[in-house]
């Protein structure tokens, strides 16, 4: 008689799993190499910038007082008595009815409290000497861009555990990071099996498939923002797959397996968990798909057990190996975005488990609008492709219907939430 298993609520499940405390490593990176990195420490601004008050324009920057009694009927006159390119220092303070001619991004000159466009005044020479009229009165402060005015020196500019995007590595150049302190990507070892599986190089034979689970987990992994390390492909042999699971934990402490975790003939990742002695966590979440979904524990190691089911195993990914790994990489916001959406198509058939349905998202009429992104079997690998999101149906005793508003978990996102998970 099998043993029965108990199904755990999504919620619980995900916080066994986060209760397991992980280690973080850090390192330092080039700029360069940083994209798309994890921030190992808060960004402070270490100056003011700009740290200089600087011309926005190219013009003339000159006193407002002297641009009193300018106005359309009464033009004032300026001499001009330098010019100054951005990286330029003003050899001369700004003198009563003196102007500066200035480049966009030039230190001011003394004296000077404002800018005027060059659009907006009349140049001319006068005994050999150049000169400047304006029309327009100018008020002190106008046209400049003040020191501080878009960071203040000791401003927390970006947190800790936040992605580095184009953004971020513009902020961190502006404070001279050559080099950035950065997460260590971590390493999850992973072993995709099943002896039906060819290699993705493999020509089809029959009742043979390709291995599309351990790419699908590298990249997943990847987009996590860890490193997979692929130990390969093991047949259903408990002998094989023990030897090489105990020896690729002597170099993980994250490791995924896929298949073999239900209850048939060859479904041997139970057994070796108990060889193992791992302390198994959850064996069935209230879920589908990925209700299969086993984690163990063995000691500060974390032991995977996927389904072989493709869209099971991205599901089992995405709410349970994802949030552990943003951990390791310090988010505050490990898990999914979850949003709100509308869905596009009825559900007619209740489930006792949550569902959660590989979908895709639009906009209609200013509305977000979400649908299968084909068909919902646990099987399937096509629904995976145009996946943008994971639409949640709660559990229960009916169905969903067109025009529903439901809650949606985002796949391709940089902000993560912090506990997506209530009662489900
Ligand atoms: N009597 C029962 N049968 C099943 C149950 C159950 O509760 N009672 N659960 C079903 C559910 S739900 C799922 S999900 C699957 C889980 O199966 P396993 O995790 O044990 O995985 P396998 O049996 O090894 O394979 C399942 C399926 O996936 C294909 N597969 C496996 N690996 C890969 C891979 N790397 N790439 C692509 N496809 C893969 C495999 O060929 C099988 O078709 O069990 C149900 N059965
Ligand atoms: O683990 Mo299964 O995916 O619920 O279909
Ligand atoms: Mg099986």
């Amino acid at each position: 008689m099998l043993e029965k298993r108990k199904p755990l609520p999504i919620y619980e499940a995900v916080a066994k799993i986060m209760d397991i405390k992980v280690d973080r490593e850090t390192e330092i990176v080039p700029l360069k190499e940083s994209i798309n990195r994890f921030l190992a420490e808060d960004i402070k601004a270490n100056h003011d910038v700009p740290h200089f008050n600087r011309s926005p324009y190219d013009g003339f920057a000159l006193r407002a007082e002297d641009t009193r009694l300018a106005e359309s009927g009464n033009s004032v006159e300026f001499e001009v008595i330098e010019s100054l390119a951005a990286g330029m220092v003003a050899e001369k303070e700004v003198g009563p009815f003196q102007a500066a001619r200035i480049m966009t991004g030039a230190l001011l000159p003394e004296g000077a409290d404002t800018v005027i466009m060059l659009e907006l005044v009349k140049t001319y020479e006068k005994n050999n000497k150049d000169y400047l009229s304006i029309k327009r009165k100018q008020n002190s402060g106008d046209n400049i861009s003040f020191q501080g005015e878009d960071a203040k020196k000791g401003d927390l500019l970006v947190k800790k555990g936040t992605i580095i995007n184009p953004g971020v590595i513009a902020v961190l150049a502006t404070f001279g990071y050559h080099e950035v302190k950065v997460a260590k990507k971590p390493m999850i070892g992973l072993f995709a099996t099943g002896t039906e599986l060819l290699e993705v190089s493999e020509e089809l034979a029959p009742g043979k498939i390709r291995n599309s689970n351990a790419p699908m987990i590298e990249a997943q992994a990847a987009r996590a923002g860890a490193e997979a390390k692929y130990y390969g492909q093991l047949p259903d042999d408990i002998e094989i797959c023990y030897a090489a699971i105990k020896q690729a934990l002597t170099e993980v402490d994250i490791l995924i397996t896929t298949g073999g975790v239900s209850v048939g003939d060859y479904d041997i990742m139970p057994d070796i968990y108990k060889r193992l002695e791992a302390d198994v966590l959850f064996n069935k979440v209230a879920m589908r798909p990925g209700s299969v979904t086993t984690v163990a524990r063995l000691n500060h190691k974390i032991l995977y057990g996927l389904s072989g089911n493709p869209s099971a195993c991205y599901v089992g990914f995405e709410l349970f190996v994802r949030p552990v790994i943003r951990t390791k990489l310090f988010s505050e916001k490990p898990h999914l975005r979850k949003e709100k959406a509308w869905l596009k198509v009825d559900f007619p058939k209740a489930n006792p488990f949550t569902r959660l349905i590989r979908g895709s998202l639009s906009f209609e009429e200013g509305r977000l609008r979400a649908e299968p992104s084909g068909l919902d079997k646990s099987s399937v690998v096509m629904s995976l492709a145009g996946a943008g999101v994971l639409i949640i149906l709660p559990s229960g005793t009916r169905g969903y219907q067109k025009g529903d508003e439901v809650e949606i978990l985002l796949l391709e996102d940089f902000e993560g939430s912090k506990a997506p998970w209530e009662n489900q």
